[in-house]
């Protein structure tokens, strides 16, 4: 059996639509960001951070998958991380970020079980339009920024927000449904035939 160790309910939808049976439980780990760590190593950390402690507090489980996403703006030498919101100040401060070019989303997925960890990262540009101090204050109050990085949800109300994607959609929602299929094949764990 599949364990997704994860509280987020966009995951637990991705997830379901693999095909996959598994059961959830929410995990907690420090995701302190080290110094001088790159994006993708951290996203990955963290990924498979969430995975092995959903093995570890559920050993009779075969599996356990984790993940982590992560708005990364000028990814590289002088990239800066952003999680999710602290307060509608922070938000304020990475909506701005975000309006001054391409960000990236990376997403990393990790598989657990008890002989080896497999894990992968996923990369996709957006561009985010310019938000007016109204459409800030309004956005903020809707409830929906403060539980997902970068402040935002394509999925949802921000969706008016996104000019261009490149890449992965489901990413950037949270889990990779393509990345996340070879992953769950690499596994061995059975699906759905399609
Ligand atoms: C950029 C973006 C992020 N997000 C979400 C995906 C993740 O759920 C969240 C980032 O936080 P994460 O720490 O990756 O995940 P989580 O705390 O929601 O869930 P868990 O650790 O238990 O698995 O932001 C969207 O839903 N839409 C978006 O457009």
């Amino acid at each position: 059996m599949l364990l997704l160790a994860s509280q987020s309910p966009r995951r637990k939808t991705l997830l379901a639509q693999l095909g996959v049976q598994f059961t959830t439980l929410n995990v907690d780990i420090d995701e302190t960001h080290r110094p001088l760590e790159r994006s993708e190593d951290y996203v990955t950390r963290l990924a498979r951070e969430k995975a092995q402690a959903g093995l570890a507090s559920r050993p009779e489980m075969q599996w356990s998958l984790g993940a982590d996403t992560v708005v990364v703006t000028d990814q590289g030498e002088h990239e800066q991380i952003l999680g999710k919101p602290r307060d509608f100040e922070h938000a304020k401060h990475m909506w701005s970020q975000l309006a001054k070019g391409p960000h990236n989303v990376l997403t990393a997925v990790a598989i657990a079980s008890n002989s080896d960890t497999i894990e992968c990262v996923v990369n996709t540009q957006v561009w985010f339009s310019a938000l007016s101090e109204r459409q800030m204050q309004w956005y903020w109050n809707t409830g929906e920024p403060q539980d997902k990085a970068g402040g935002y949800g394509i999925q949802g109300l921000a969706g008016q927000f996104v000019k261009q994607i490149k890449g992965s959609y489901s990413a950037v929602v949270g889990l990779p449904l393509y990345q996340t299929s070879e992953l769950i094949k690499q596994a061995g764990i059975s699906q759905n035939e399609c």
